[in-house]
C-alpha cells in the first residue's frame, strides 16, 4: 500500500480563535495514487485551505498523520520543509500574482523557479520544454501583466512542473477566470497530468471540476464525504459514453456521512435503525414499523 503519493489518515486542525476553538479538519482521510488525478471539492468554509496548507507543509495538523511524495509532514523538520517545497512539490494558487513574479517575464519565470530549486545544467532548453508543453511557449518574453488569465495560469502551470515535482497541488487554479476559460486551465493540467504522471491534486469550491477528472472527492465539516468516479466506455457500435457514479465514503474505522438530502427526506436525527441486509445496509429512521427489530434474546 506504498503506491500512494497522497495519504491522510485522521486528519484533525483546530483553530483557537478568541477563546473559541474551530475544528477545520474533523479526521479527514484522503489517499491519492501515485500519477493520480483528483479533485477535491467543498463549500466555503469546509476545510479545503486548511487542508492544502498542511499538504504544502506550511501548517501542521493538531493531530493525524499526513504524507506527501513520500515525506512525513508532521516528523518533517526545517531542513527537509525547504527541500519539500522546492523539489518534491508545484504548487497552483488562485491568486495569479502568487504564482508568478512580476517583473519578470514567462520565460523569466520558469528560470527563477529552477534556479531555486538548483538546476542549472540546460536550463534554457527546460524552460522552452515546460512553455511548449502548455502552449504558451509563443509568450515566453512576455509578463505576466500583459498575459490574460488563462495565459497566466498555463505559466504558474509550467513553473510548477519545472523542476519535476512528484506531486502539483492547485488550490482553486480558476478561481479567477471565466467558464471558457477554466476548463481549457482544466485541460492542461488533466493533460500534464497525464503526459506526466505528476501526481496532481486540485481543491476548489466549483463542482464543474469533476467534468474534467476521474474522481471528485467532495468534503464536508472537515472529512471527506462522497467520491464521484467517472469513467469512459465505448459501446459496440464505437460510441463514447461518459459515466459518473456518486459513492459515499467509509473510513477506516466504518464511519459514513449519508448525504445531506437523504438525511432531510426521511428526516434522519439522532440515531436510525439499521439492518443487515444479505447485499445492502438499510438504514430507518429511529421511528419506523418498516425496520425490523431485533429479537431479545431473554
Ligand atoms: N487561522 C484560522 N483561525 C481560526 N479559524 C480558522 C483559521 N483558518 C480557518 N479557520 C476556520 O476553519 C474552517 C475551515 O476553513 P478553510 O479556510 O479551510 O475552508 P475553505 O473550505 O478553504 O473555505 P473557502 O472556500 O471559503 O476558502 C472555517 O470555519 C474557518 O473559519
Amino acid at each position: 500500500m506504498s503506491d500512494a503519493e497522497i495519504v491522510c489518515t485522521d486528519l484533525v486542525r483546530i483553530f483557537t480563535a478568541q477563546g473559541v476553538e474551530v475544528q477545520a479538519l474533523q479526521g479527514l482521510n484522503l489517499r491519492v495514487e501515485s500519477g493520480g488525478l483528483v479533485a477535491l471539492v467543498g463549500a466555503s468554509g469546509s476545510g479545503k485551505s486548511t487542508l492544502l496548507g498542511i499538504l504544502s507543509g506550511l501548517d501542521a495538523p493538531t493531530a493525524g498523520t499526513a504524507r506527501v511524495a513520500g515525506h512525513d509532514l508532521v516528523a518533517m523538520r526545517r531542513r527537509e520543509r525547504v527541500g519539500f517545497q522546492r523539489s518534491s512539490v508545484g504548487f497552483i494558487w488562485q491568486q495569479t500574482a502568487r504564482n508568478l513574479l512580476p517583473y519578470l517575464d514567462a520565460a523569466g519565470n520558469v528560470a527563477a523557479a529552477l534556479a531555486v530549486a538548483g538546476l542549472r545544467k540546460g536550463r534554457d532548453e527546460r524552460v522552452h520544454e515546460v512553455l511548449s508543453a502548455l502552449d504558451v511557449d509563443h509568450l515566453a518574453d512576455r509578463r505576466p501583466a500583459q498575459l490574460s488569465g488563462g495565459q497566466q495560469q498555463r505559466v504558474a502551470i509550467a513553473v510548477a512542473i519545472a523542476n519535476r515535482p512528484r506531486v502539483l497541488l492547485a488550490d482553486e487554479p480558476t478561481g479567477e477566470l471565466d467558464d471558457a476559460t477554466s476548463a481549457a486551465v482544466l485541460e492542461a493540467m488533466r493533460s500534464v497530468n497525464e503526459r506526466l504522471g505528476v501526481t496532481t491534486l486540485i481543491v476548489t469550491h466549483d463542482a464543474s471540476v469533476s467534468e474534467h477528472v476521474a474522481r471528485t472527492v467532495q468534503i464536508r465539516d472537515g472529512r471527506t464525504s462522497t467520491e464521484v468516479l467517472r469513467s469512459r466506455r465505448t459501446d459496440e457500435e464505437g460510441r463514447e459514453h461518459a459515466t459518473a457514479e456518486e459513492f459515499a465514503v467509509l473510513d477506516r474505522v466504518g464511519r459514513l456521512q449519508l448525504p445531506q438530502d437523504f438525511v432531510a427526506a426521511l428526516s434522519l436525527r439522532d440515531r436510525v435503525r439499521l439492518a443487515l441486509e444479505d447485499d445492502h445496509v438499510g438504514v430507518w429512521p429511529e421511528a419506523t414499523d418498516a425496520a425490523p427489530t431485533g429479537e431479545d434474546p431473554s
